[in-house]
Formats: C-alpha cells, structure tokens, sequence
C-alpha cells in the first residue's frame, strides 16, 4: 500500500530496530510507496522504512530501473570518500544539504526472501544505500 511521507523531524532522528521476518508488509509498502515516488511522480531514489513511520531496518532503493529491498543491513566495506549534495522527501527539496559519501561499498543484508547476502554496489547506487542507511541511525542529511 502506498503511504504518506513521514516528515516529523522527531520520528526521523530515531534508531531503527532490527527487522524480523514478520515484516514482509512493512517491505510491500515500501515497495509500494517509492515505486508510486520513483516510477510515478519521479521525485524519489529511495527509502527508509522510518518514511513511512515505521522504526524498522528496512530500505529500498532504485537499482537498474528495479526497487530493491533490503533488511538489516550493514556495510562490510567502504572505498573511495568524496563530498556531495543530497535532498530527501523527508525535506524541503529545495533544501539539498552537503554530505560525505564512499564511491564503493560491500553491504551485508537480508533479501526479500529473509536470505543472507553480501553484494557490492558502486556509483549513484551505493549513494542512495548509504543515504537510507542514514536513515536508520536517525541520521538525517
Ligand atoms: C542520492 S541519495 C538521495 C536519496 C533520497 N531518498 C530519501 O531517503 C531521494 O532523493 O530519493
């Protein structure tokens, strides 16, 4: 189900508890949600469950034209800092913060199907990985 965007700068700045496997509804509706931001309205690269006001590690994220979920994850490995500009749906679009990001990352994580994996992501990809797990340290940008 599609849902409303959380910008309540309280229920954002919280922790996100671990994901468990009875959490698959709250990964449908984000699906749901950034497919309708992304593929609909174009305004949107991805999402923290914390978005839609669940305190949940569950992100998803445009990869390849694909949303793709992932629970709980964690990056294993980081290369390459460089600095640059980010806005988010939780903000003012017109109020693009500066932030420091890594150009390769290796994250660990839980699939759609609760199975183990560890994939390396590089580019515009890593990117947005890096600013929904933000998210879910309460980091806002
Ligand atoms: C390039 S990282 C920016 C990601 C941002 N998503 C919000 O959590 C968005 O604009 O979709």
């Amino acid at each position: 189900m599609i849902k409303e965007i959380v910008t309540d700068q309280f229920l954002l700045s919280r922790t996100a508890a671990k994901a468990t496997n009875d959490d698959g509804q709250v990964a449908s509706d984000l699906y749901d949600t950034l497919s309708y931001y992304y593929f609909e309205k174009g305004t949107c690269v991805g999402m923290a469950a914390n978005m839609i006001g669940v305190n949940k590690a569950v992100i998803a994220f445009v990869d390849n034209e694909k949303i793709q979920i992932m629970y709980n994850p964690i990056i294993m490995k980081e290369e390459g800092k460089y600095a640059t500009k980010e806005s988010c749906l939780s903000h003012p679009r017109e109020e693009a913060k500066d932030t420091f990001r890594y150009k390769k990352i290796k994250v660990s994580y839980l699939d759609e199907n609760f199975k183990k994996k560890i994939k390396t992501y590089t580019g515009f990809t890593a990117q947005i990985i890096q600013h929904e797990m933000d998210h879910l340290e309460g980091v806002l940008i």
